[in-house]
């Protein structure tokens, strides 16, 4: 995390690109002002009132000062809460916009939910500095100008004071940095807990499948107990902050008594005089406590910040920069010496080269980790490779634009998400420009959700909140397969697309996409042979390595994966 920048130098940044409603802030501001000096009329008038002045224009006057007021004190906090809305909401969408546009290794790196917590609770603190630049400014003046007065007033004793100056600078500093540190903990607390909650509740099936709850207890309690401490810590610290000022308060009075009292023994001073001083002293400490909360707010805001402001700094993908797409005659997948690895972790790709030929179908196979999703990621340029060179239908995958990418596949998972929305909303996410009633059905049908989805009462207006419970993981699918074939993609990644439907059911499905992607390339990962015997072309991985590809015969004659897969599949 970058939070070593100067508190002005993060705030500055972070500011810089959303747009503040100045205006707003400024209109509560002056109100404010406006309301200090109105409520000063309302005394005025309430004291000539108890004083018994009841002519009509002491009452007129009361009465008209005494409405103006109600109205601006509750005008003026309106006014600045609507401001303070319309910062989070512009950082939250912010955030959103830049996490959309997240690289995908940079998403993977960031819990989803910590995320969720980013949005959700850290912004919230986001308006406390501009506020805190205006009851700063405020509570500035209103110190300079005590100082003044006090200067005034008696110009020696003043200077006596100027003792306390690197006091002050080391309170603001200590409050400041331990405020800094409490917030980043009070939030990092937050997000863990909320990263917990997040992910452990989506899987309360398997907690109680799995007879975890005692285990859950324990690891729950320890998030809970975490924010628990850091609001503790919070707690204490505020105190702390309570102390110094109380401390430095009680340090001007020592000094102020000991100064005064030297000046009245020399004559300086009357001796009723330190009395007149320190009422005008009251005033500074106060005008110095406020300029305190506004510093801690700042620092404390900063902490709370450094999460967000990390994340709006990333670096985006750039979905449009690249070349444009370019059809050609050749539509095969080129690995040339790719090696690859997630991040700085260990490489999983090593000089893997292969030709997954355009126009037909065909099946990467291997054991668990050798590699086969990362292919299926790489070829749709989701990341990277380190070196080497990937080219889809002579395009060079890391020159094209990502989003031109990323519309000429199709890509269905093992399991996909599905948003929420009625089945049609699902079916429909990612079809460009206008698609017919027809062109739908044909999708559902071609995926074999049509059956299942005619039953149901409100059909393909079915929301999947009411439905969620009601579909199985099968039907689900389908409706993902659907929702990849319906955009027409000119390649398609199935990556265990199967496992969750019956043989059968996948191999008719199976049958329907190879029709409707005649001509187009189809890319799949299976485990089962009777699914790879579908394939026109093979390709064998093994530790990261292209072990074999060709055709099934050409296969056989070198691969060992593959004759232990066909073996384990002859003997089952
Ligand atoms: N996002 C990721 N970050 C870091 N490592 C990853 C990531 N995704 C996969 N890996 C690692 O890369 C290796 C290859 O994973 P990959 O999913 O490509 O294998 P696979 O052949 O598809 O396996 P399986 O058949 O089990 O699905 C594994 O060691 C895995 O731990």
């Amino acid at each position: 995390m970058k939070n070593n920048k100067h508190v002005i130098s993060f705030f500055l940044n972070f500011y810089r690109r959303l747009s503040i409603p100045w205006w707003l802030y400024l209109i509560a501001f002056g109100s404010g002002v406006v309301y200090a000096e109105i409520g000063m009329r309302v005394s005025e008038y309430l004291v000539r009132v108890n004083k018994g002045e009841l002519y009509n224009s002491v009452i007129l006057g009361y009465v008209f000062f005494t409405i103006f007021n109600a109205l601006l004190g509750f005008l003026r906090p309106l006014v600045q809460e609507y401001a303070n809305q319309k910062v989070i909401l512009r950082v939250r969408l912010s955030m959103w916009r830049k996490i959309l546009h997240l690289p995908m290794d940079q998403f993977e790196k960031e819990q989803p939910s910590s995320l969720v917590s980013a949005v959700t609770n850290d912004v919230t603190q986001a308006t406390l500095v501009i506020s805190g630049i205006f009851s700063g400014a405020a509570s500035l003046f209103g110190f300079v100008r005590a100082c003044m007065i006090l200067y005034q007033y008696n110009s020696p004793l003043t200077a006596y004071l100027l003792i306390c100056i690197p006091v002050a600078v080391a309170m603001f500093i200590i409050v400041g940095r331990l405020q800094f540190t409490i917030m980043k903990k009070r939030y990092a607390a937050l997000n863990e807990m909320t990263t917990f909650f997040s992910e452990h509740l989506s899987a309360g099936k398997y907690v109680k499948a799995q007879v975890m709850e005692e285990k859950e207890l324990e690891s729950g309690y320890a998030a809970i107990d975490s924010r628990y401490k850091a609001d503790i810590y919070y707690a204490f610290m505020e105190q702390i902050q309570v102390l110094a000022n109380s401390l430095y308060s009680l340090l001007t009075t020592v000094v102020m008594a000991v100064g005064g009292s030297r000046l009245i023994n020399a004559g300086k001073m009357e001796s009723t005089g330190i009395n007149m001083f320190s009422t005008y002293m009251t005033q500074v400490n106060l005008y110095m406590a406020e300029l305190l909360t506004v510093w801690q707010n700042v620092m404390g805001s900063k902490g709370a910040l450094v999460h967000v402001g990390d994340i709006l700094d990333m670096e985006e993908e750039h979905t449009e920069k690249g070349n444009s797409w370019t059809e050609s005659g050749n539509k095969d997948i080129v690995f040339k010496n790719v090696n690859f690895g997630y991040g700085n972790e260990k490489e999983i790709l090593h000089d893997f080269s292969v030709c997954i030929p355009g126009g037909k179908t065909t099946a990467v196979i291997g054991d668990n980790g050798s590699g086969k999703s990362t292919v299926m990621k790489l070829i749709q340029g989701f990341y990277q490779p380190d070196s080497g060179e990937i080219w889809v239908g002579g395009n060079k995958i890391s020159e094209t634009s990502p989003r031109e990418c990323h519309k000429k596949f199709g890509y269905v998972l093992q399991n996909n998400p599905l948003m929420s929305g009625t089945i049609r909303d699902n079916i429909l996410y990612g079809a460009e420009g206008e698609t017919t009633e027809k062109e739908m059905k044909k999708a559902a049908e071609e995926a074999r959700a049509d059956s299942f989805i005619d039953a149901l009462p409100n059909g393909y207006d079915t929301t999947l909140g009411e439905a969620g419970n009601r579909l199985s993981s099968g039907q689900k699918q389908r409706i993902a397969i659907a929702r990849a074939l319906i955009a027409k993609p000119d390649y398609l990644i199935l990556d265990e697309a199967g496992a969750s439907l019956d043989h059968d059911t996948y191999m008719k499905i199976f049958h329907s996409i190879g029709k409707k992607m005649e001509g187009n390339t189809i890319v799949f990962i299976a485990h089962d042979m009777r699914e790879i015997a579908e394939a026109d072309y093979l390709v064998v991985m093994r530790h990261g390595r292209l072990e074999a590809c060709g055709t099934h015969e050409e296969v056989l004659a070198v691969s060992r994966t593959y004759q232990e897969y066909l073996q384990s599949a002859e003997a089952s």
